[in-house]
């Protein structure tokens, strides 16, 4: 039984619908990933999920309540990471801890979670003197504090180091180890790619893919990209008969051609044949960024959303 239920979400702002007919299912112990461009209404889903605004329309459950009518029940297995200006400027990173500590039945020992989130020298800093990256971790920390059962990370690291970002990556993984559950809105295709078990993309208010990284960057118009030198010219009508090919570009004596693992394969027995060597061969597979980009291009219409939904 999934643990996130949301069915037909429908939220307007002025009249005009922000969140227009969202629906997916998360199972227990999944990373769930939103990804969308800035405006797409992601912010808007969660916080429906989270209870802190009433759909107009549609359905949200969290394992079978309602996070508006049971908000109480639901804020005791749902943690979530405050957005920025939350967390009164002269509250230390100790006492911000206690505090949340204090708001549930069974919290999790919080000094681990801030030696882990590298906040151990701070705890006596006020939150107002803290970097936006260590700000950044304590909300993390205070998501996790609670032991929720699922956990809602809104922008997870952004503002994050390298560094600090990696450590919070694991962090999550080991969270989801221990049987949490993820929903994790974010824009860092990287973090989705590593983290996510599947990725719903939203664009203006409506889900247009919800597939598993890999199934979105198979659905790149170029799954990948070959480029070479041939040792002589070749058949340009030749290249584009390949199997999946895409487009062919001869610029300056070299040869681009888009297409999939099999035009790579057809490719190098096309140039065994004519006796043809590939300089500088350069084959690059797409990336989610690619998938992204269309999926939420100007134009694009919400297709089959949800091919390959069920977890
Ligand atoms: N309280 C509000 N009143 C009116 N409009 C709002 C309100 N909150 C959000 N919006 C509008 O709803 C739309 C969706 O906003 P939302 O914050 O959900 O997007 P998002 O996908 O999270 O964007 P971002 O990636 O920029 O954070 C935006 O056009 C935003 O201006």
């Amino acid at each position: 039984m999934p643990i996130i239920e949301v069915n037909g979400l429908v939220k307007a702002y002025g009249g005009r619908p922000v969140v227009d007919g969202v629906t997916f299912t998360v199972a227990e112990g999944e990373i769930f990933g939103i990804l969308g461009p800035n405006g797409a209404g992601k912010t808007t889903t969660v916080e429906c999920v989270e209870g802190l605004r009433s759909p107009d329309s549609g359905t949200v459950r969290i394992a079978g309540l309602d996070p508006v009518a049971d908000h109480d029940r639901v804020t005791h297995i749902l943690g979530v990471q405050l957005q920025q200006s939350r967390l009164q400027p002269k509250i230390t990173v100790r006492e911000a801890l206690e505090l949340y500590s204090a708001f549930y039945p069974r919290p999790a020992d919080w000094r681990p979670l801030a030696e882990r989130l590298g906040l151990t020298g701070k705890l006596d800093t006020r939150f107002a003197e803290l970097s936006g990256g260590q700000q950044q971790r304590l909300f993390i920390a205070l998501a996790l504090v609670g032991s929720p059962r699922i956990v809602v990370l809104d922008e997870l690291t952004t503002g994050l180091d390298p560094r600090a970002r990696r450590d919070t990556w694991q962090l999550i993984e080991d969270i989801r180890d221990s049987g949490v559950t993820v929903l994790l809105v974010t824009h860092f295709m990287e973090e989705a790619q590593r983290l996510c078990d599947r990725i719903a993309v939203i664009d203006r208010g409506r889900i247009t893919a919800l597939d598993t990284p890999a199934g979105l960057i198979g659905r790149a118009a170029a799954s990948t990209v070959i480029s070479f030198t041939p040792s002589r010219p070749l058949d340009e009508p030749e290249l584009a008969a390949l199997p999946d090919a895409g487009s062919v570009r001869l610029t300056g004596g070299r040869v681009e051609i888009t297409g999939t693992d099999r035009t790579v394969n057809a490719l190098l027995s096309l140039l065994a044949r004519h006796s043809v060597t590939a300089g500088e061969l350069r084959v690059v597979s797409a990336t989610l960024d690619d998938a992204f980009l269309d999926l939420t291009a100007p134009g694009t219409q919400a297709t089959d959303p949800t091919a390959a939904q069920e977890a």
